[in-house]
């Protein structure tokens, strides 16, 4: 499709909704019960408001940082999202082409419906791994140590999915995976019995070569569990409002957990990114970096690895634009007094 037809976040959507089956584009759009906390997700960025500062002579403004000792171009990281051939025939490879064209991190989810091997054979950027941590724990163990020996350089272990949330619109969709659609290191869906403790989340850590980050945890007393359980990293998400409805906005509940860390470790955060002025928002609250899921999905069902890259590279333009028009020059630059108090 001619992708110079979409020119913001939201073109992606629209266009997608045409392309995908019902099942497919209710599966990625939908969120859990009565989607309050998908509608909170926006409505709380919409709500902030920035102060910028003018005549700083900004002419480009550099968005590299540093993360776990790796060097990124910007912040902006794809977030792990599950069955990307239902998206688009080339599934994961066509999202990790994009990400490389992109310049992102593509955080590459359990439920991969491309095996590791063929997808770190495309990327040319760096590659991190989601784990759900399944009742077989050899399992989950020899699946850490199949994604660090293929070079994954970091391990986001997913807290938030003790069971999957009252998905009723995905089941209204008739959500079902094609025969031929195969979760290569996933043995079928999740209805664990053996839920995973803060103990698994130490186990873990003891033997992982890669920094862990806890993906899923949106309150100061759980960032403080994560840390003392030998987390390398945060990210403050609410699963795209897709498992525990009524939960709070992440961009709400960012500064809490970005207090309580107090930089003793990275914060990322997901949920609702869908402007370059909503990543320099989260940014401000406490955010390193941040993800972007159901744009990033769209952008593959629309036109494969480019529609990926066109999302990143949207989202980097604005932030840029962001930065020039507030006054920041770096990334390190962006900090409270950016919100309009
Ligand atoms: C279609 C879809 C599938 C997802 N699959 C996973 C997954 O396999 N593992 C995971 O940790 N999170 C998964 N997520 C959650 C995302 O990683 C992320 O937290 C969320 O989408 C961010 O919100 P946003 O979609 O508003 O950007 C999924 C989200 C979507 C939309
Ligand atoms: O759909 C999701 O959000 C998700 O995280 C998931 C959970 C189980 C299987 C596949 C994806």
């Amino acid at each position: 499709m001619d992708l110079s037809e979409c020119l913001n976040l939201a073109d992606f959507e629209e266009r997608a909704v045409e392309r995908m089956s019902k099942m497919a584009y209710e599966y990625v759009a939908s969120g859990a019960a009565d989607e309050l906390t998908i509608r909170w997700n926006r409505q709380a960025f919409d709500a902030i408001k920035l102060n910028p500062t003018v005549l700083n002579g900004i002419g480009q403004p550099d968005t590299r940082l540093s993360l776990f000792g790796q060097e990124l171009s910007h912040p902006i990281l794809i977030a792990p999202t599950a069955y990307h051939k239902l998206m688009h025939p080339e599934g994961e490879l066509a999202t990790a082409r994009g990400a490389g064209a992109a310049a992102a991190v593509y955080v590459v989810s359990s439920f991969t419906t491309t095996p590791l091997a063929e997808i770190t054979r495309e990327a040319t950027q760096p590659l991190w791994f989601q784990l759900y941590v399944r009742d077989d724990r050899e399992l989950t163990k020899s699946l850490i140590q199949e994604a660090e020996d293929r070079g994954f350089r970091a391990l986001c272990i997913t807290v938030d999915t003790a069971v999957p949330g009252v998905r009723n619109r995905q089941e209204k969709g008739g959500f079902r995976l094609p025969d031929d659609v195969i979760t290569h290191h996933m043995p079928g869906p999740l209805d664990e019995k053996k839920p995973l403790t803060w103990k698994d989340i130490e186990w873990i850590n003891s033997f992982a070569r890669t920094p862990v980050l806890l993906k899923g945890i949106l309150n100061a007393s759980d960032a403080e569990k994560a840390i003392q359980s030998g987390a390398s990293g945060i990210i403050v998400s609410n699963h795209g409002g897709r498992n525990l409805d009524t939960v709070p906005a992440t961009i709400d509940a960012l500064p809490r957990v970005a207090d309580q860390v107090n930089q003793r470790v990275p914060v990322l955060m997901d949920g609702g990114i869908r402007r370059g002025t909503d990543v320099l928002k989260a940014i401000a609250l406490g955010a390193s970096a941040v993800l972007v899921g159901k744009p990033v999905c769209f952008g593959l069902a629309c036109a494969g690895a480019e529609g990926v890259t066109k999302v990143v590279e949207i989202l980097r333009t604005e932030l840029e634009i962001a930065m020039i028009l507030t006054g920041r020059a770096t990334i390190s630059g962006i900090d409270h007094s950016v919100i309009w108090k």
